[in-house]
């Protein structure tokens, strides 16, 4: 086999393969952008003031005026609470599940109760399932952890509202719900990712939706994906100094470790999802009067492009971004779920309207044809 079509096919992890056409997302165009149907990500997280235009507009295809959001935002604050039976398989669910896990059973119970039974009920669920998803996390959370069953409901104008109100039990201040919407507008959508394409291979065997997301769910999960912002943090938790870090960072380099929320697939020079992360998690650091972890970010942030030119992906500061807000750690990767939902609901819609089973071809590298032996001479 020629060396470049063997490199293509083992463990290249198909980069650089074209899988499929979506009009939903641009990722790394000139190196860095990422654009959602047109715009650019910086433009919407600084323009839209709530998540749900960005919802809005991967899966009514544009963004929504004044009136047809205030519409949306009702029809989905109608949405948030769970059905009683769902709510009693959460409350069978252990404390030191991992949060990841209650998702994705979350969505699939949700599935049995309230299944799609025909496309033409493709955006009822994916509405369903993005309102209700902050409280299918924090409902387990607080009856698991505290013995408490909450209410899935609130007034919050919008789900970044909503779910940290359900978390810490009072309303959030501006800056941290404009924080929480920029976050889940900056994780909404990233093209041909692991999840989303797990998700789309599921489509593509005209499944239903809770299917789709509940593999994508598994997708994400790992930390070379959206785990890695729970992994960053654990790592920034290790030290109390920069140069702490920077000398165990170093020693982890030697020894060839990854170091989590850095490098990316696809980008090349940086992930512009960064830049807005990282302004918001100063601010918060400031507020919070930080004095470590932020400066210990930043240490590392340095010395990784120093070292290795490796860059930020969105996860890492999204992990100093998130602790300042009182977040626990086992809970970031289960936001990126309910914000990602959009992203991969979008992309279920698309592979339907134009499907074809998703089916590669495999090299095969074992053993030619040979007989069974009979089992007396195995
Ligand atoms: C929202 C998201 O999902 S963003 C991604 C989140 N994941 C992480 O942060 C986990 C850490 N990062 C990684 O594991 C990788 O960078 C991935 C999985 C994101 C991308 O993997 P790849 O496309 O294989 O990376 P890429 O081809 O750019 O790697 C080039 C080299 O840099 C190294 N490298 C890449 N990322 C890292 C890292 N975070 N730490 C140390 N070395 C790294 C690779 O090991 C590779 O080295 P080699 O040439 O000696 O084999
Ligand atoms: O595109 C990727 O490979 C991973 C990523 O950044 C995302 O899904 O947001």
């Amino acid at each position: 086999m020629a060396e470049e079509k063997k490199k293509v096919l083992t463990g290249a992890g198909l980069r650089g393969q074209i899988a499929g056409q979506t009009s939903l997302c641009t990722v790394g165009k000139e190196g860095a952008g990422l654009t959602y149907r047109g715009y650019d990500v910086r433009d919407l997280a600084k323009n839209c003031k709530s998540f749900e235009e960005v919802a809005y507009l991967l899966w009514y295809g544009k963004l929504p005026n004044q009136a047809e959001l205030d519409a949306y935002v009702e029809r989905l604050k109608g949405m948030r609470d769970l059905p009683q039976a769902l709510k009693e398989v959460l409350e069978r669910i252990p404390a030191d599940a991992h949060p990841m896990d209650v998702m994705r059973t979350g969505v699939s119970v949700l599935g049995t109760l309230e299944p799609e039974l025909s496309f033409d009920q493709q955006l009822d669920v994916a509405d369903r399932l993005l309102a209700s998803m902050p409280a299918m996390l924090l409902y387990w959370y607080h009856f698991s952890h505290n013995g408490k069953r909450i209410d899935c409901m609130t007034d919050e104008p919008d789900l970044a509202g909503h779910f940290l109100a359900l978390l810490h039990g009072k309303s959030p201040s501006d800056l941290h719900r404009e924080v929480m919407n920029v976050s889940l507008t900056l994780y909404a959508e990233h093209e041909f990712n692991a999840s989303t394409f797990t998700g789309r291979v599921c489509a593509s065997t005209l499944s239903d939706l809770y299917s789709c997301v509940t593999g994508a769910i598994g997708s994400l999960r790992g930390p070379l994906h959206g785990g890695a912002n729970e992994a960053a943090m654990d790592l920034i938790d290790r030290f109390q100094t920069p140069d702490e870090a920077v000398a165990e960072l170093k020693a982890m380099m030697e020894r060839k470790e990854l170091i989590m929320g850095f490098g990316h697939a696809i980008y090349r020079e940086s992930d512009p999802r960064n830049e807005v992360i990282k302004g918001y998690s100063e601010k918060l650091a400031d507020e919070v009067g930080d004095k470590v972890i932020y400066p210990v970010s930043c240490a590392i942030e340095k010395l990784m492009w120093d070292e290795k030119k490796l860059f930020p992906n969105a996860d890492f500061f999204h992990a100093s971004a998130y602790r300042f807000m009182g977040i626990p750690t086992p809970l970031f990767t289960p936001i990126f779920v309910c914000s990602r939902v959009t992203g991969w609901a979008a992309h279920v819609f698309e592979q339907r309207a134009n499907n074809r089973i998703i089916r590669p071809s495999a090299d095969y590298i074992g053993e030619e044809q040979r007989p069974v032996p009979p089992i007396s001479e195995r």
